[in-house]
């Protein structure tokens, strides 16, 4: 079954249609690649399934319910999560405590809890520590928990921004250009990260990637997008050969 599925999805700004009936579909368990040019659409896509935007016509259908309308706090909590292009974190915070500002999503203790200091709050706490540890170390961001999240190098600060989103324990992940300002060393690792999170926690990933050969390398199957609309989709392979693709792609390069 789908996990996640848009049926027609368009909205538009003004005169310009910036998604035009885009119908994707995701199963459970699958790596899937959201490519195109600049401008094509695909940002606009992660913020119409968050809930930033409401689309103008179309359905987004999410574990079989429509989540049309939702709000962004509550699409996360039914299991979604995202990573934006321009990094987003609390900079002044520490490494550890961005992680366990997410995994407050799930805490079992209340914020009555916390303020009158129950026992509840302290289990709480340490239970979401322990967590945000966990996820620390998957990202080998371990020796720096105690430092702020904005003194950290970019690559770093990207790999935190995707343990955080892990922390709110998804369903879906939605990655907008992770590996945008890495070097091909960070890449290639980060590339392998995402891979494993995803077969370690039976996570369905769709990631925004503007370099066509890094998604190639990871994901089983590639939407490419172009003025909006779904001008291909299909393996790796299927893509790299496809007339459409290659036009698209070349034309970009004249007009930059
Ligand atoms: N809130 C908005 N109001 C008006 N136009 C918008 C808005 N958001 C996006 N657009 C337009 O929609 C189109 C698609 O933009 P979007 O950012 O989704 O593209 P993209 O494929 O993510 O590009 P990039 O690779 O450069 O990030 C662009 O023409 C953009 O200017």
């Amino acid at each position: 079954m789908a996990l996640l599925e848009t049926k027609n999805l368009t909205i538009q700004f003004g005169g310009l249609k910036a998604v035009s009936n885009c119908n994707l579909y995701l199963n459970k368990g699958e790596l899937i690649g959201l490519i195109g040019p600049n401008g094509a659409g695909k940002t606009t896509v992660f913020n119409l399934l968050t809930g930033v935007y409401k689309p103008t016509e179309g359905d987004i259908l999410f574990d079989g319910k429509s989540i049309v309308g939702m709000k962004p706090y509550q699409i996360t909590q039914s299991g979604m999560a995202r990573t934006f292009q321009n990094i987003r974190l609390f900079g002044e915070l520490s490494v550890l405590e961005n992680v366990m500002i997410a995994y407050h999503f799930h805490a079992k203790h209340s914020v009555l809890d916390s303020i009158l200091r129950t026992p509840r709050h302290f289990q709480g706490e340490k239970e979401m520590r322990e967590k945000a540890m966990e996820f620390l170390k998957i990202f080998k961001l371990e020796h720096r928990v105690n430092e702020r999240a904005k003194n950290l190098p970019y690559g770093e600060q990207r790999r935190l921004e995707i343990a955080r989103a892990m922390a709110t324990q998804p369903k879906l992940l939605l990655l907008d250009e992770p590996a945008a300002g890495m070097n091909p060393q960070e890449t290639l690792e980060l590339m392998n990260m995402i891979k494993w999170i995803r077969d370690q926690f039976h996570l369905t990933i769709l990631l925004i990637e503007h370099d066509m050969s890094l998604v190639m390398n990871v994901c089983e199957r590639i939407y490419v997008l172009d003025y909006g609309t779904v001008i291909a989709h299909g393996t790796p392979a299927e893509i790299k050969n496809n007339p459409k693709v290659i036009e698209a792609y070349l034309g970009e390069e004249v007009h930059h």
